[in-house]
């Protein structure tokens, strides 16, 4: 592939591009965009690993700000051909208020649509949620859906109500004139539950079952199913979509496409153990012993806590009402509307996938929790 100065002459800007998903993003455009001449990298919290990418033939820029601050929004985007904005507030535990998740959500995503139409930047990317569609508040199954399937999305949580505002500002923003006179072209795309190097979630059911003596008891029924996806594969739909986007405008822009590839469909739990089994835990069946009921009670219990010891301490465990909501609600996607539009294939198969974390997890052991 030519890796001359005339074929490098775009330049990307990721948000969060420090994060779990934004660094696989990152580094997914410097192998898969040989037309990339600069990249931004803007974030909170800048990540050391940087550093490394700055001796490449691409110029890395690293950009310490904050979404919410539309002036150093701005500022990173003037002059950009394409924004992926992952940069996002993701809070389904307590850690942060509603005000903060709305903050970040919202209003960072409304300096990133407003940097674009006054820079005259063209193409934005949103990464959105499945959360903006569901599990919704009654619980309702989303059983191997797609795009267009009906389903009431009723929230109440602060971060999927955040998600889907943001989402809406997005697809508005579609076909509206930038600086320059020409449209905005903006599409999202729904991440289900990411799984890979990096996953925070995932790192923590492991220390957790270390401490358990490598054991982890069922708590969801195994008939509960949920899609998972992938981070190198999202990464690769985001790089995709960005490189498409300008070719396909009128098919794509405004579309939003969840995030899909060949995970098997599991209970979050079973879906968990394809890596933790291999790396030494087991999954301990504990239905008799533990009804949902008692599971109820224990989530709320975990909420009474949390807002008791607010002023003191922060208490955010993994169990609360909403997240024992979504973990026992089956929620699976089935489509191919990526494929269709603009010729998404996975990168990686499932097999591939399942070890590149497996590793991933067996490196994390022994370190810190
Ligand atoms: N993890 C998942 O399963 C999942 C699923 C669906 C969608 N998503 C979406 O994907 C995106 C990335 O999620 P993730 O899992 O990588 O989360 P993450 O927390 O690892 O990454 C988010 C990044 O955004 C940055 N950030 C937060 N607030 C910021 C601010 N005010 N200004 C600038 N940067 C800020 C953080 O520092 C972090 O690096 C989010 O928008 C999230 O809603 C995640
Ligand atoms: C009942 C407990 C023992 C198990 C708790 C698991 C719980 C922490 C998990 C279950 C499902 C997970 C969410 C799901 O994978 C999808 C998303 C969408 C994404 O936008 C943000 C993360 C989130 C909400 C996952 C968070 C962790 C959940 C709730």
């Amino acid at each position: 592939m030519a890796d001359s100065a005339e074929t490098r002459k775009l330049v990307y800007l990721v948000t969060g591009g420090c994060g779990f998903l934004g660094e696989h993003v990152v580094r997914m455009l410097l192998q898969r965009e040989p037309r990339l001449y600069e990249l931004r990298v803007f974030d909170l919290h800048l990540g050391p690993w940087l550093e490394e990418l700055k001796t490449g033939p691409v110029q890395v820029t690293a950009i310490q700000g904050d979404v919410t601050q539309a002036h150093e929004v701005a500022a990173a985007v003037a002059g950009a051909h394409v924004v992926i904005h992952t940069a996002g507030l993701v809070d389904v535990f307590g850690r942060a208020s509603p005000e903060t998740i709305y903050e970040v959500n919202v209003q960072g995503t409304k300096n990133v649509i407003e940097a674009c139409v006054q820079t005259g930047t063209r193409f934005l990317v949103y990464t959105s949620s499945m959360e903006v569609v569901g599990p919704n508040i009654k619980g309702h199954p989303f059983y191997r859906g797609n795009e267009d399937t009906p389903y009431e999305a009723i929230h109440r949580h602060p971060y999927p109500c955040s998600k889907a505002q943001a989402e809406r500002l997005v697809l508005e923003a579609n076909g509206r004139k930038v600086h320059g006179g020409l449209s905005l072209v903006t599409c999202a795309l729904r991440p289900t539950g990411i799984y890979g190097e990096g996953h925070q979630i995932m790192r923590d059911f492991y220390h957790q079952g270390l401490r358990l003596g490598g054991r982890l008891f069922r708590a969801i029924p195994a008939s509960v199913e949920h899609s998972r996806v992938y981070v190198g594969n999202v990464a690769w739909m985001h790089v995709l979509v960005a490189q498409e986007l300008e070719q396909r405008a009128a098919l794509m822009g405004g579309q939003v496409y969840f995030c899909y590839d060949e995970s098997p469909y599991k209970s979050y739990e079973d879906f968990n153990m394809e890596f933790l089994g291999p790396c030494g835990l087991r999954l301990v069946d504990t239905r008799l012993l533990v009804p949902y009921w008692l599971l109820m009670l224990l989530a709320t219990l975990n909420a009474l806590l949390q807002w008791l010891l607010r002023p003191l301490l922060l208490y955010a465990p993994l169990l609360n009402p909403y997240t024992l909501a979504v973990a026992n609600t089956t929620f699976t996607v089935s489509t191919n509307k990526a494929q269709r539009h603009f010729g998404y294939k996975p990168l990686f198969s499932w097999e591939d996938s399942r070890t590149r974390t497996i590793r991933w997890v067996q490196a994390v052991e022994g370190s810190a929790p």
